[in-house]
Parts: C-alpha cells; structure tokens; sequence
C-alpha cells in the first residue's frame, strides 16, 4: 500500500505549485536534475535564494518568443538562454512578457545555449503553459535533485512519469449530470467531466435524448468568458453558443461540450496579454506568437473523449474550424456532416474573423 501521489497527482501538485512561484524539482532518465521556476510568479526573494546557491541559471522561452527577442532557438522549439549576472527580475520579466516590447525593446544579443539536454527545459515549459502562466521558466542544474527536492520539501517530478501525461489526453470522467432546463431548451441535462491530472473540469450540455447510433449534432465550443458572459463585440463566440444552442433547441437534440479551453488554450490571463498586444497593432495570431505560444494551443482530443464515453460514435459537427473535424476523426469520431456556424459578426471583429480564416484555415 502507498499513499504517495500518483504521476497525474504530482503534475497536479506542479502546476499549483509553479502558479504560487514555489519552484519544482525536474529529473531526466539521464540522472539530470533542475530546479525549476516559472518566470511570471518568480520574487525577488526565491531569485536571490537562487543566485546565491551559484551555478548558471538558465531562462527557457518558446522559439516563437526567441524569434521576437531575435535570439536564436538553437532546440528548436525553445531557447535556453544565459542569464546575465546582473540580470534581476525586471529583466527575467522583459524577456517574458511583450507588453513593453515597443516602448522599450530588449536589447540583446542573447546568449543562447546549443550544448547539453533541452529536455528538463521543454518540461517546464510545458508545465507552465499547462499552469496557463506565461511559457518561461528560470532552470538551475541540481546535483542531487531528489535530495534537494526532500530537503525543501518540493514537489519532484521525474520526466519519465510526468512528460507523457503532458502529450496524453487528459480523459476526464463523468462526475455527475442533472437536469437543467433553459431558454433553449426545457429538456436539458448538464453533465460535468473531471480529468485525474487536476486540470480544468469541463461540461457537456445534452439537449433532448440524441440517439446514441446516429450523427448528434455537437459543437465544441471553447470557453471565452469576455464573449460568453460580457458579451464582447472583439469576438464571435457569444452569438455562436447561443446560435448552436438555439439550434440545437428547435431540432429537439444535440450535445454542446463548453471545454475550459480560455483563450484558445492559454488561459484568461494570457488572453488579455494578448488583447493589449492587440491594441498595440498586431492582429490574434502575432500576439499569441510574441507571447509565447502557438496560434492554438488547445487539444480537441477532449472533446473527442467526452463524446465517446457519453456513448456517440458520429457527429454532425457545428463549426468553421477544419481542425476541430480532422481531430475528431482522427481520434474516433466521425464527422458526418459539417454544420456552418456563422453568426455574430460585428465591426470590432470583422478583422479577427479575417484573420482567422487567412492564417488559422477557418472556413468562411
Ligand atoms: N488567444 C486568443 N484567444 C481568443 C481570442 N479571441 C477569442 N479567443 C478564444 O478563442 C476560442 C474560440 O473558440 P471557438 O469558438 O471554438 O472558435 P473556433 O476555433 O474559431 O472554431 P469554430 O467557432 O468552431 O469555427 C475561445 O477559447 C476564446 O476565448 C484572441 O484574440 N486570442
Ligand atoms: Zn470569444
């Protein structure tokens, strides 16, 4: 019998443990070892504590913020660069976060590092994106990291156990359903899923009894609390989960999955980083890239494991994202129809919407 936590708990116990600033332990299969932190919870104090346990710390960014800081992404996907000795925390935070890009350009040249693993470095980042903090993490080599992480009582993760949960579906379980009558519908029933990684809980909206053996008319919609809840007029998702539910409503069935995908996948607070960037000029794909991270980075393999276990095997699938379709039948769920779903447009989104379809493949 054990009671120490599982892979999916430490990932859990990680993700926690990085949005509070508490660094984590990274071990390699090779018997490498670091300490990692992530950059945008970073203080003073633990930067101190850091520097002064000597060794050369090292900031890991994505390759997407390294090509806007012109530093070179020698891992490809990620820059491990050398952190100056006088470099402190506003520097750390420059190098992370774009919203000072303009007004005061960081001035390299970076030091990059080509030698050694970048694979403890790509796990923290991961791991911060997966926090939905910003994708940089201060690393520094540890001799003895599963001493060190006893000693400090820190959360170690070994790379082996945890990476592969981190490409893996997450496969959220039923937790319960209720019945839930609403403006759409009155035969509504809200079913909540939890993954066993901690990560975010999301639900599916079952309207009427779809059959189980035929197409269900389904929409994946992807949670945006300022277009669901505000009513935000840069976006068209509002109009989009009231369109499909309306939809849904006057044929007397359908499932809409709302997945705890803010922002495409970065989190609420990244979105808005994103919005600044955007009134700074540049259009939803520049200012996710200069954050850090890809155009999308959501994993629709969700959606599809929802609607698996809830019993379908066929879609008729409301949406303008190719995507969303070629992840659904690629991991088991035909998609027997495309339903267009083009609502909403406004005069603020009317250059989000065309850039959707120029750069991220929307069908118009
Ligand atoms: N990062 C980022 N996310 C945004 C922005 N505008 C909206 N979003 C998010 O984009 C997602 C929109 O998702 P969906 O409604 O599934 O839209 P879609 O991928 O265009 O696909 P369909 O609507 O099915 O055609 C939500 O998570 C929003 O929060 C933006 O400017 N930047
Ligand atoms: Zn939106």
């Amino acid at each position: 019998m054990s009671f120490a936590p599982t892979p999916p708990e430490l990932l859990a116990r990680a993700r926690a443990d990085l949005r509070m600033g508490v660094p984590v332990v990274l071990t390699g299969a090779d018997g490498s070892g670091a300490l990692a932190l992530a950059a945008e919870t970073l203080t003073p104090a633990r930067l101190a504590d850091l520097r002064a346990m000597g060794g050369a710390p090292v900031l890991a960014i994505t390759a997407r913020r390294a090509t806007t800081l012109k530093a070179r992404p020698y891992d490809d996907d990620l820059a491990r660069l050398h952190l100056p000795p006088d470099a402190g925390l506003p520097w750390i935070l420059a190098v992370a976060d774009p919203a000072d890009d303009l007004e005061m350009p960081m001035k390299g040249p970076f030091l990059a590092y080509r030698e050694g693993s970048a694979d403890l470095h790509r796990l923290a980042i991961s791991l911060a994106k997966s926090a939905r903090l910003l994708p940089a993490a201060l690393l520094l080599e540890l001799p003895d990291p599963a001493g060190f992480a006893a000693s400090n009582a820190l959360t170690h993760l070994p790379a082996a156990l945890v990476a592969p949960l981190m490409t893996a579906s997450p496969h959220p379980d039923p937790v319960v359903s209720a019945r839930l009558p609403t403006e759409a519908a009155e035969a509504g029933r809200l079913h909540i899923f939890r993954p066993a990684d901690g990560s975010e809980e999301h639900y599916a909206f079952e309207i009427g009894h779809p059959p189980r053996g035929e197409p269900v008319l389904a929409r994946l919609h992807s949670a945006c609390f300022t277009g669901d809840v505000l009513g935000s007029l840069k976006c068209d998702c509002g109009p989009q989960l009231r369109g499909a539910l309306a939809q849904m409503g006057a044929a007397g069935a359908g499932v809409l999955l709302y997945l705890n995908q803010e922002g495409r996948g970065i989190g609420l607070a990244n979105k808005m980083r994103a919005y600044s960037l955007q009134d700074q000029g540049f259009d939803t794909v520049e200012a996710n890239h200069r954050l850090g991270f890809e155009d999308d980075e959501r994993d629709f393999r969700l959606g599809a494991d929802i609607l698996k276990s809830m019993g379908f095997t066929s879609v008729r699938l409301l949406t303008n994202n190719p995507r969303k379709i070629a992840m659904m039948e690629k991991h088991g769920l035909q998609v027997a129809e495309r339903v267009p779903l083009k609502l909403g447009e406004t005069a603020h989104n009317r250059a989000y919407l065309a850039t959707k379809a120029a750069k991220s493949g929307h069908l118009l």
